[in-house]
């Protein structure tokens, strides 16, 4: 079967991003993004390519190439799900609020509503492609939802999860080290995988498209994800031990970094993760784990969320502790607010709770972010309920100007790691701030010995 026609249903993170390089690298197939967002699709529409609502180096161009050729936003999902032949859902799949497995479990309600949505607009036979992080075995829940509807149609139903990260969303699309995709053993599940490594193909070598069951391409997802934060927190946890010991995080890195079996990437002390994904996956696997009874597992997993809620924790208490146990009325400015660079997502930021504590102290939080505004920090503020909105207001102040921003400062806080904050003019800036000038660098970014020289009181994660 040769695709010409997809839907993606979902113009978040991953749907917008994926859809525009398939539509980039294969002009033959048509592609439509649907989300229920109005104000999403109408940003994605913009005729302005800089106002698309997700910021990734390299995407406005990648947009600006396909959009109104062969690639097309909008909210008639109906229509969409009709015309295509390949369906992919690439919904949220937030933690669950409520009920059973409240703050544990995935929420699986959307993903739902796209397959009920699916089963009743669909008049011919389509592929379903699962692109959002699922737990093992929602492709079971989704066949029995579409199976059930009684008109005829048949569904193939295929995982293919998404391994880009933010910030390098482009690249990583453009070249993955994998694609996985996992189908029915079936005849008819197999010709599905085949139609979709042909769509892949038209970028992608062959031998980096992996084809498994559709069990194991789902479990892989939660698991690459569960292995990547756990790496995080143990650095994490070993930056700890340095701090108490003399020893620098920085050189144990690297030194355990170049074992070959080991590898150097994702040994990056830090403030702690964040990023919507890895703490939900990790719960996910926790509670599917418990769901069977395997609670040694469990335990193990949620270690590496103790491990970074921790991290973020300390953060904060060293600030107050470092401040002569009071930050209260004391200006603390946060350079970076976003859950990485380049990325103008905040989800689970660890800048969130650092800021939930010290407002807690009451501190007084100036913030300057190259890419995140006044509203969404406020947002993820209120998010958390800890207090008023009011109270969140009156506490944080968003800077066009970082030097505005830091100027009058009792201390400065680095909680992203922008490449821009290492070109800053810091003599300026500490001529600026109240003495002793303190910065707490929570991606160790900036040069020790240079922010000493200058006369900062300088502490970064794990020396
Ligand atoms: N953000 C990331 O970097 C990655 C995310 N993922 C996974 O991909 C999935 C999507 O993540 P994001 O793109 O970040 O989420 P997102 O929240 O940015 O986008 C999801 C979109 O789906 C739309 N939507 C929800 N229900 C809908 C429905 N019934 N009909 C039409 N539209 C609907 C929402 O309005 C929203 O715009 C999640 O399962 C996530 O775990 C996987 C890899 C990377
Ligand atoms: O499923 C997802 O959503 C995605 O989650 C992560 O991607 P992402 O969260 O976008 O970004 P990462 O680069 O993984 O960073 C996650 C968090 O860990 C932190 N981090 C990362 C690496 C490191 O060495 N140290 C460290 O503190 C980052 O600052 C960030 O807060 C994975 O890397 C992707 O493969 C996956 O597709």
């Amino acid at each position: 079967m040769k695709i010409t026609n997809i839907c993606c249903i979902g113009a978040g993170y991953v749907g917008g991003p994926t859809m525009a390089v398939i539509a980039e690298k294969c002009p033959h197939i048509k592609v439509t993004v649907v989300d229920l967002n109005e104000a999403r699709i109408a940003a994605w529409n913009d005729d302005d390519i800089n106002n698309i609502p997700i910021y990734e180096p390299g995407l406005n161009e990648i947009v600006g190439k396909a959009r109104g050729k062969n690639l097309f936003f909008s909210t008639n999902v109906d229509k969409a799900i009709d015309e295509a032949e390949l369906i992919f859902i690439s919904v949220n799949t937030p933690t669950k609020t409520y009920g059973t497995g409240k703050g544990m479990a995935a929420d699986l309600k959307h993903i739902e509503l796209c397959a009920r949505q699916i089963a009743k607009v669909a008049k011919n036979d389509k592929i379903i492609v699962e692109k959002s992080t699922l737990p093992v075995r929602t492709a079971e829940a989704l066949k029995s939802i579409l199976d059930n509807t009684g008109n005829g149609v048949k569904f193939q139903i295929l995982s293919n999860p998404e391994f880009l990260a933010e910030g390098t969303a482009v690249q990583d699309l453009l070249s993955p080290d994998r694609v996985l995709i996992g189908g029915e053993t079936t005849p008819e599940g197999q010709n599905a995988i085949e139609a979709l490594v042909d769509v892949y193909a038209n970028w992608v070598p062959r031998e980096r498209i992996l084809k498994t069951n559709v069990w194991s391409s789902e479990l892989s997802k939660l698991t690459a994800n569960a292995f990547l934060a756990q790496r995080v927190s143990s650095i994490n946890a070993i930056s700890e031990l340095c701090e108490k010991t003399e020893a620098n995080v920085n050189e144990v890195a690297k030194a355990i970094g170049m074992d070959s079996r080991i590898g150097s990437k994702f040994l990056k002390a830090s403030v702690g993760f964040g990023g919507s994904c890895f703490q939900k996956d990790i719960l996910n696997l926790v509670y599917i784990s418990k769901a069977f009874g395997l609670n040694e597992v469990a335990d193990y997993w949620e270690q590496v969320i103790i491990m970074n809620d921790h991290q973020k924790r300390r953060f904060s208490k060293n600030i107050v502790q470092t401040l002569y146990n009071t930050v209260s009325g004391k200006k603390i400015t946060f350079l970076g607010w976003a859950f990485k660079k380049d990325t103008n997502d905040t989800r689970e930021s660890a800048a969130i709770y650092v800021a939930d504590d010290l407002i807690n102290e009451q501190a007084r939080i100036a913030l300057f972010d190259p890419k995140v505004e006044q509203k969404q920090v406020l947002s993820d503020l209120n998010y958390l309920d800890t207090r008023q909105p009011e109270e969140n207001a009156n506490s944080i102040t968003t800077f066009q100007n970082p030097y505005e921003a830091c100027a009058d400062a009792h201390a400065i806080a680095i909680l992203t790691e922008w490449d821009e904050f290492k070109t800053y003019d810091w003599q300026k800036i500490y001529d600026s701030m109240l003495k002793p000038a303190f910065v707490f660098d929570g991606r160790n970014l900036l040069d020790a010995e240079k922010m000493r020289a200058i006369g900062f009181v300088y502490q970064s994660i794990g020396s």
